[in-house]
This record gives C-alpha cells, sequence and structure tokens, in this order.
C-alpha cells in the first residue's frame, strides 16, 4: 500500500515538539508530513477500537483527527462466557433510545421524533439500525451549525466551531458554552465538547457543570449527557459536584440498575463516597422487600455493589457481606456475582472473609465450584488464599477428576490448576549460588493483604535461595552467560556502558547529533564494557525505609509468600522482586486478547521525505507502544525523543490495573501504564533506565510494576558502573516484576532481540506519575 496513505489510514500524525510543551488544544491542525526532526508525537485517532463500556473520551487530541459521529455502539451481544470481564461489556455504549428523553419516559412506545417503533413491530435489529441511522443523522445536523445563542448572546455557533474556540482559547470556549450546556450534553458530538471543557478544571467549568442541576436524573439515563455527569463527578471539587448524588436521591435502585446511570454510581464512590453518595448506598442498601437481593447478580447492579466493596464504608460493606451470606452458594454460581464473592474476599471484614471461607473453602465445596461455569473461578481464588487448605482441594478434585472433567468447564479448570499437565514451571528450575544476606529490620506488613495470599507472613529469607535460582540467574563477573551467545550479534555490540540516561535512542536515533556520533561508533567497533568505581552508598532501608505505594517495601519482603527476590542491592538501594502464577491461565488469556484487541498501539515510524513516499519507512522504535493514564491527568511520556500523548485507561484496564495492585498488596493504584507490545524475537527494548522526570525515579524511591504477558522473554539488568554484575530473568506468560527504590538511578534494564522467540509478547509497566507536567491538570496537586 501506498506508504502516505498508510500513514493517513493509520492516523500517526508527527509533529515537530514544541520546546518542552504539550501541544495545546490551540495549536490547530499539524500538517501530518511534517518531517522536521526532533521530537515526535502520535496521535491515535481512537485510542481504543470500539469498547463497549469505554465511554466516549474526549479525543486528547487538537483538531486532527475527526471524532466519530457518534459514541460507539456496543455489540449486540455481551461475552459473558468469559470471566473478569463479564457485565462490562453489557454497560457498554448502546444507542439504546433515540435520545434521553426516550430514556426518560422507557415505556413509551413512542420514540421523541414521533415515530412508533414498537407499534411498527419491527424487528430488534431493524429498530437498533433505525436509531442508529437518526442518531447518525441528528449527530450531523449538530454538527453542521445546529448552535444556538448562548446566555451570553454569542452567536449561534456549530459544535465544530465551539471546540475549535474551546482548543484555541478555553476562557472564551467556556463563556461560549455557557447557557448551552444542557443541550449539548445530549447530543453526540456535543457531550465531547462539555466533557472537554469539564476537564480544564477551572472555575467557571463549575459554573458550566451547574447547568446539570435540576435534570440529574435525565442526564444519568442519557446515552450521551451520562458521561458528561462522569466527567463533573470526576474532575470537579466534592463540593461542586454534590448535587449529583443529592438529586439521584430517591432513585437509587433505579439508578444502580440503569444501564448507564450505574456508571455514574461507580464514579460517585470512586470520587466522593461521603455526604450525599453515603446516603445514597445507604438507600439502595436499605430495602427491605427483598428488591435488593437482586442487586448482586444484576446486570448493572453488581458493578456498584463491586464499587462499595472496593470504595465504600465499613457497614456498607458489612450489608453486602449479609446479602451474599445469605444465598452465598447462589451467588458463588452466578454470572455477575461470583466476581462480587471473589472482591469481597478482599474487601469485607476478617470475620466476613473467614465466614464465607467457612462455608466455600472446604474440599466437598471447591469440588462443587470448580464444576460450576461461575463458580470455578471463585474456586480459583481460593485456591491461592492462604486460609484455605488447597493441598486437600486439591486432592479431593483430583479425587473426582472425572465428573470434573465430564463438565463443560470443568477441564479448563484442571489444566488451569495443574491437575491435567505437569506445571511447566517446575522443570525450568536452574541451580544457581546465590550470595544474599539478611535484612534486620522489622518491615511493618501491608494493611490491605495481597488479594491473592490475604496473609503475608512468610519470613524474609524464605525469599531467597533455592526458590530464587528458579526465576533469575545472577551472573558472576567473567562467567559468559549462555542466552547471550543464543542472541543475535546485532545487540552485543550496542552494549555501551557509557550511554546518557533515557538512552533507547540508541538504535533509532531522532535527534541529529547523537544519530552521527552513535552510527559511527557503531560502525567501528564497540566499546569495551567498562566497570567504574561503585557509587556511594545509598540510605539503608534501616535509615531511610522504602515506602512505595502505600506500603514499606521491598514486595519481596512485605508482601505475600509467592513474592521471590531477584535482586537485592541495598548499597545501591535496587531492588527486583517477581511474583509468578498469580493469575489464572483464564485470566491472563482474556488479557491477551482485549490488549491486543484494543489497545491502539504505535510503532512509529519515520515520515517519508518529500517524494519519497513509496521507500520503506524507518522504525523509530523497535517495538509497538502505548501509554495511558488515570482519567484527568494530560502527561505525555517522552523518551528516546518519541512522544506519547496519554490516553485514558479504560475501565477494562482499570480492572487490570487493580487486579495486579492487589496481587502486588498495594495500597494506592499506580496512575500511568507503559504498554510494549513484541511482536516476535526481533522486537526488543534496548539498554535504559527509567528515568523521565514524571516518575523522578533517580531523585527518590520508585517503584515499577511489570506485568508480562505470551512469549516468554529475557530480562537483563546490570548496574550502571558495574556491567559485569548482571542478572538474567525469564519473564515468562504471567509473570509480575518490580523495580524499586533507586534501581532507575543504578541500573539499567533491557529486553534483548532474541531471533529463536516467534511469538508475541505484550509488557504492562505500571508507574507512578509524581511530577505531572505543566500542561497537566494535575500538575499543582
Ligand atoms: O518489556 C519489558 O519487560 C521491559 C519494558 C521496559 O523496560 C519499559 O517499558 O521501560
Ligand atoms: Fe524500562
Amino acid at each position: 500500500m501506498d506508504q502516505v496513505q498508510r500513514w493517513h489510514d493509520q492516523m500517526i500524525y508527527f509533529v515537530p515538539a514544541k520546546q518542552g510543551s504539550y501541544p495545546h488544544p490551540g495549536a490547530g491542525p499539524v500538517h501530518p508530513m511534517h518531517s522536521v526532526p526532533g521530537s515526535y508525537v502520535w496521535w491515535p485517532q481512537q485510542p481504543f477500537a470500539e469498547l463497549p463500556g469505554v465511554p466516549p473520551a474526549v479525543p486528547t487530541v487538537p483538531a486532527v483527527p475527526a471524532a466519530p459521529a457518534v459514541p460507539p455502539a456496543a455489540p449486540e451481544h455481551g461475552e459473558h462466557g468469559e470471566h473478569g470481564e463479564h457485565g462490562t461489556k453489557e454497560m457498554g455504549g448502546c444507542l439504546q433510545g433515540a435520545s434521553c428523553s426516550t430514556l426518560a419516559t422507557p415505556r413509551s412506545t413512542e420514540a421523541p421524533d414521533g415515530s412508533d417503533i414498537v407499534e411498527r413491530r419491527l424487528s430488534a435489529s431493524a429498530a437498533r439500525r433505525l436509531r442508529r441511522k437518526r442518531a447518525a443523522e441528528r449527530s450531523r445536523g449538530a454538527a453542521g451549525g445546529v448552535g444556538a445563542a448562548n446566555a451570553n448572546g454569542a452567536n449561534a455557533m456549530s459544535i465544530d466551531e465551539l471546540r475549535a474556540e474551546l482548543r484555541r482559547d478555553p476562557n472564551s470556549g467556556i463563556q461560549c458554552l455557557k447557557g448551552q450546556v444542557w443541550r449539548l450534553s445530549r447530543d453526540a458530538n456535543g457531550c465531547r465538547v462539555v466533557q472537554e471543557a469539564l476537564e480544564l478544571g477551572s472555575r467557571d467549568v463549575t459554573d458550566l457543570a451547574n447547568e446539570l442541576q435540576g435534570h440529574v436524573l435525565e442526564a444519568v439515563m442519557c446515552p450521551y449527557a451520562n458521561y458528561v455527569v462522569q466527567k463533573v463527578v470526576s474532575h470537579l471539587s466534592v463540593a461542586a459536584s454534590s448535587f449529583v448524588a443529592t438529586e439521584l436521591q430517591g432513585n437509587a435502585v433505579r439508578a444502580a440498575k440503569h444501564r448507564f446511570a450505574c456508571r455514574i454510581f461507580c464514579r460517585l464512590l470512586e470520587f466522593c463516597g461521603r455526604g450525599p453518595t453515603s446516603q445514597l448506598v445507604d438507600e439502595l442498601l436499605a430495602r427491605d422487600d427483598g428488591e435488593h437481593e437482586n442487586l448482586c447478580s444484576h446486570s448493572f447492579a453488581h458493578h456498584v455493589i463491586q464499587s462499595i466493596l472496593e470504595h465504600g464504608e465499613e457497614r456498607h460493606k458489612k450489608l453486602i457481606a449479609k446479602m451474599l451470606l445469605s444465598d452465598l452458594w447462589r451467588y458463588a454460581t452466578h454470572k455477575n456475582s461470583s466476581y462480587l464473592i471473589e472482591k469481597a474476599l478482599c474487601y469485607c471484614s476478617t470475620e466476613d472473609q473467614n465466614l464465607m471461607i467457612a462455608k466455600l473453602g472446604h474440599p466437598q465445596a471447591m469440588l462443587d465450584l470448580a464444576m460450576a461455569q461461575y463458580g470455578s473461578f471463585v474456586a480459583r481464588a481460593l485456591l491461592s488464599d492462604s486460609r484455605v487448605n488447597s493441598a486437600a482441594a486439591l486432592q479431593h478434585i483430583a479425587d473426582h477428576k472425572a465428573d470434573v472433567e465430564s463438565t463443560k468447564h470443568g477441564h479448563r479448570f484442571l489444566s488451569d490448576v495443574g491437575l491435567e499437565q505437569p506445571n511447566p514451571f517446575q522443570a525450568q528450575a536452574q541451580p544457581v549460588s546465590y550470595q544474599s544476606y539478611q535484612l534486620q529490620v522489622p518491615f511493618p506488613q501491608p494493611e490491605v493483604p495481597c488479594g491473592y495470599c490475604p496473609a503475608p507472613n512468610a519470613p524474609f529469607p524464605s525469599a531467597f535461595g533455592a526458590q530464587y535460582a528458579q526465576y533469575a540467574r545472577h551472573i558472576p563477573p567473567g562467567i559468559e552467560e549462555p542466552a547471550q551467545r543464543e542472541m543475535s550479534s546485532t545487540w552485543q555490540d550496542r552494549i555501551d556502558d557509557d550511554w546518557p540516561s533515557t538512552s533507547e535512542g540508541d538504535e533509532f536515533p531522532v535527534r541529529g547529533k547523537r544519530k552521527r556520533r552513535k552510527r559511527k561508533r557503531k560502525r567501528n567497533k564497540p566499546r569495551p564494557l567498562r566497570k567504574k568505581p561503585l557509587p556511594p552508598a545509598e540510605a539503608t532501608l534501616e535509615e531511610q525505609p522504602l515506602f512505595f505505594g502505600g506500603v514499606f517495601g521491598p514486595l519481596s519482603i512485605v508482601s505475600c509468600p509467592q513474592w521471590l527476590c531477584v535482586l537485592q542491592d541495598v548499597h545501591r538501594r535496587s531492588f527486583v522482586s517477581i511474583r509468578k502464577q498469580a493469575f489464572t491461565a483464564d485470566t491472563l488469556a482474556q488479557w491477551r486478547k482485549t490488549l491486543m484487541r484494543e489497545v491502539r498501539w504505535h510503532k512509529p515510524e519515520r515520515p517519508p521525505k518529500e517524494g519519497k513516499s513509496q521507500e520503506p519507512l524507518d522504525v523509530l522504535l523497535p517495538r509497538s507502544a502505548a501509554w495511558l493514564t488515570l482519567q484527568g491527568c494530560r502527561c505525555e511520556y517522552e523518551y528516546a525523543g518519541l512522544r506519547f500523548p496519554p490516553v485514558a485507561m479504560p475501565e477494562w484496564f482499570l480492572e487490570i490495573t487493580d487486579q495486579v495492585t492487589r496481587a502486588c498488596g498495594l495500597e494506592d493504584r499506580p496512575n500511568s501504564c507503559n504498554l510494549n507490545l513484541y511482536q516476535n524475537g526481533a522486537d526488543n527494548v534496548s539498554w535504559h533506565c527509567d528515568d523521565e522526570p514524571l516518575f523522578d525515579a533517580t531523585g527518590r524511591d520508585a517503584l515499577i510494576v511489570s506485568l508480562s504477558l505470551g512469549a516468554t522473554r529475557s530480562f537483563q539488568l546490570r548496574p550502571k558502573d558495574d556491567p559485569f554484575e548482571e542478572t538474567l530473568l525469564y519473564l515468562e506468560d504471567g509473570d509480575l516484576c518490580t523495580m524499586e527504590g533507586l534501581c532507575q538511578k543504578h541500573y539499567r534494564h533491557r529486553v534483548p532481540p532474541e531471533e529463536d522467540v516467534t511469538e508475541p509478547r505484550i509488557n504492562l509497566t505500571w508507574r507512578w506519575i509524581v511530577q505531572h507536567d505543566p500542561g497537566c491538570s494535575l500538575s499543582n496537586q
């Protein structure tokens, strides 16, 4: 395909970097073929493919790629077969009802445009097509200039003009929006402009939000306005958004059970859990007509219950535990509520957790659960709970293997828990000696235990020795590491201990000066590896405890016993911990599938030179990547001369993040994630340290949590001062690995190319942005 055409199709735009600045929306469209050397930035047209449950996020992009005319529609049927994602699909941005007014009067047979969909007895799909067509027509009309004069008497402006004005001059854009918020919020395109304005978070924006007062109930049930209300809750102060919860009073059950409104309930719990939200939860859980019992298994309300378990007050969690315990078996085997049991086993009081474990954790109950489609997920979770006698349960299940195999899902369960095939990890153990020493400091245990092993009480030294040797090799000086010999020689000569930090650009240099210097060096003989003087000792953990993510690290010491220490360098205050098999094979497969499908992976290429569009493009990064941040954070990630604008983490990704956070025993959720896709062994990441100012990982302690999915790849670490002190890990599917303390200050790491690897690998590295970009609304927090 013509390269230029390919560029357009992928909507990859490289723009010359404005000196250290976030390209302001007002900067206007940039010619995609601009090829001035410097930093490059790419813009995904739509960061995630159509994903149900993902709000039609305001594009973080200036006017360049056009937003789709309507928010993405949900698939016709949710994929309920897979655990972990069930329900999310159902919350999708389905264009149910042609407008909010349809939803406000759900029993009416008349569509708001006067047509009578039900009376004409259209098939469900024909009615849906009709609704979509009308919605598209309406939004075309809106974009084309249905603007009305605003409260300030501004001339009628189309939605496109309003958006352009907002990006050109946010203050003036906000003024233009005044008086129109409710009208625009109900429009597919208009709601995006309002969301964009709300993201600015300024005081004027509160006035815009106030225009929704009196309309909240209608708005939360509207397929478009619900996104605006979510933005109000997530971006405005608790005081400024409190009217949302107040106006929902009296309609708690209705809202929780509504396809769209349930999302607002979840946001309220996440962002403003006290005051009116707490009263709303009281109302939701206080009913005594039996109605509330359906909440846990309801397709939408179970999301709200889950949010209460995660973010709610103890007394509310207690009520939910009581509900679940009233019919535990039914809930544990139900499509929606089985997921809640897993959450309850983490977030409810110890007393309630123990009651659940007493009922579900004995061998016969585990066997029954293993044979049930959704119950088997609860059984998996229980098997990794240290309070359950998993050996006895597994033995009982093994004794009844034929029964389990005869069920539809039992076969997969057996292979997941290792009763079908030998555990592949056992075969890979490699004996190696490793000198370590024991820390004398008693570390506080995390208050919120890891969700998978809630009793992190193994003594620290157990993490060392033989177990360690299974997964990591510490390469003593002077010994040639066999894995290196197998690897292609092309990377061998790239070993250069003198690289400046943030030095991924070596293979794919973008900045002219460095490119010439490096190329020259590469053609000549490689620099010999050199040992430098040992840097001064960093503060010991006794002197300054390592605290990150809400717990005192390193994770191999304070988290559950499944965490192993693979590098403990107290002198350089650098620690690496690893945890294998924290997630079931099913979960990992689901995550791989979703990540491959939904993430807008990008492999930056150099723009073609004028008149040479047919030539193959230079690849700027030897892998594909993406950069996600928590809602509200607008920090770009810049490395190797490439700039990745932030894409907000969608719900399904937050779910992965939360599961990983729990598996680490952390209390705080990381606020960003760098995603890498290595299509095969040729894709790699060269020696670097993650020392970008955002993370300040060289100035203070930092934590990077990585999850590997798919093909096994080598992961190497070397102290910057001593290239011979190498640690090599084989990161396999599902492995969690951390870099802690001052690892980025003193160590470099890489994933080398490996010729024999043919399968793809995804790696997610979660991080904490501690210094937000000046352009980010969180920069002054
Ligand atoms: O893929 C990996 O394991 C490492 C990725 C990495 O180092 C990074 O994203 O900075
Ligand atoms: Fe890295």
